[in-house]
């Protein structure tokens, strides 16, 4: 089978190519390179290409008729939440046009199988700690808005033309499932915590001052090829029978606090981390957890690696890459 993978050259789209590759899978990547690098998709085809640039739907419906796509995963996205805030046409321009164009062109080329990176960042700031997917969704940004129209335009298109349409809501990736696949943009609590201790500076900590057991907000870290292998499970499920549309959380259901990664990364790589105390920062949910009982009862899918696999992983691909901390 082949396989279209829009963002296949970034952090998740590259584990998600490199299983694929591994499972005997024809992969094609179409990716603008921007944040994403070519050495990440071993011997995938790539086709470079921004998909919300003018004649990218075009481009795209040719891609998918000529290498007989059958399947498509759609990463390729601007994923800054605060950087959303700031400039919102832009991430509606990128993510929603994108998107718009990798559905029509699927619609042009009649290839109708489709696994959407959602967010967990859908939910805004939920009221309840452990959140299900039949909770109402209520972004409070514009990354997490053009994620949910991004699953709205999933749900018309199946309704329209029988699109079979997954949307994953992932919650707080970290970790590698290779050394050479580590994040390498600094922008999530592990790998800023680690950026900050190899410029000799302290960790900070965003708000101790928070309604959970210690003071800092819990989140729901899931292993990043963990995640990877919950869009195989989700390929194969839309393989199966009429199952036009469906959202499910990936996360584990497990909650752990700032501190507990700080500490539990302190742990698993010997280093003292003593993090400085700052205020909190602005739309940060105290906790935000989600239920993995869908995706497991319906996929048979659970997130395997705990927060020390998740911790022990990324720092070895830390120590890996360019910038190795001495202990
Ligand atoms: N990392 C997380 O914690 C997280 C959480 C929830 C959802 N997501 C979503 O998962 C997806 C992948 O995230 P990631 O962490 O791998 O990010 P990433 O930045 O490493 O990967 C994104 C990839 O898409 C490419 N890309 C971006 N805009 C493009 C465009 N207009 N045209 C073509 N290529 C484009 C980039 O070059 C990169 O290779 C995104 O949709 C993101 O919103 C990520
Ligand atoms: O140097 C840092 C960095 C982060 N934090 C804290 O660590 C927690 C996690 O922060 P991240 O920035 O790693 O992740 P978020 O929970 O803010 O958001 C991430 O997960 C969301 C879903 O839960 C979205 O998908 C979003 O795109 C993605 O960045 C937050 O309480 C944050 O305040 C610190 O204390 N210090």
């Amino acid at each position: 089978m082949t396989i279209l993978v829009t963002g296949g050259a970034g952090y998740i789209g590259a584990h998600v190519v490199r299983l694929l590759l591994e499972k005997g899978e024809s992969v094609v990547v179409v990716d603008d390179l921007s944040t994403g690098q070519a050495g990440r998709i071993g011997n995938a085809t790539l086709v470079e290409l921004d998909v919300a640039g003018p004649q990218a739907r075009e481009t795209l419906a040719a891609t998918l008729r000529e290498h007989s796509v059958e399947a498509v995963i759609h990463f390729a996205a601007r994923k800054q939440v605060g950087e959303s805030v700031q400039r919102p046409a832009y991430y509606y321009q990128q993510n929603v046009n994108g998107f718009v164009n990798v559905v029509g062109a699927m619609e042009d080329a009649g290839v109708d199988r489709l696994v959407f990176s959602s967010s967990a960042a859908t939910y805004g700031m939920p009221s309840v700690s452990v959140v299900e997917e039949k909770l109402h969704a209520e972004p409070i940004n514009p990354y997490g808005e053009t994620k949910l129209v991004g699953e709205w335009l999933g749900r018309a298109a199946s309704r329209a033309w029988g699109l079979r349409f997954v949307a994953l809501r992932y919650f707080n990736v970290a970790g590698a499932g290779w050394d050479d696949l580590g994040d390498p943009a600094v922008l999530n609590l592990v790998p800023m915590v680690l950026d900050r201790i190899a410029r000799g500076e302290s960790p900070r900590l965003f708000g101790d001052d928070y309604p959970t057991p210690d003071g800092t907000c819990v989140r729901d870290y899931i292993h990043v090829l963990d995640l990877a292998k919950a869009h195989i499970a989700a390929l194969g499920y839309l393989g199966g029978d009429e199952r036009p549309f469906d959202v499910f959380n990936v996360g584990t259901g497990e909650g752990s606090s700032v501190r507990e990664v700080i500490d539990g990364l302190a742990r698993v790589s010997g280093l003292t981390i003593d993090p400085v105390v700052e205020p909190r920062r602005a739309g940060d949910p105290p906790v935000l957890v989600g239920s993995p009982e869908r995706i497991n009862t319906v996929m048979g899918w659970r997130g395997e690696a705990g927060l020390d696999e998740i911790l022990e992983s990324a720092w070895s691909a830390w120590q890996a890459g360019p910038r190795r901390i001495d202990v």
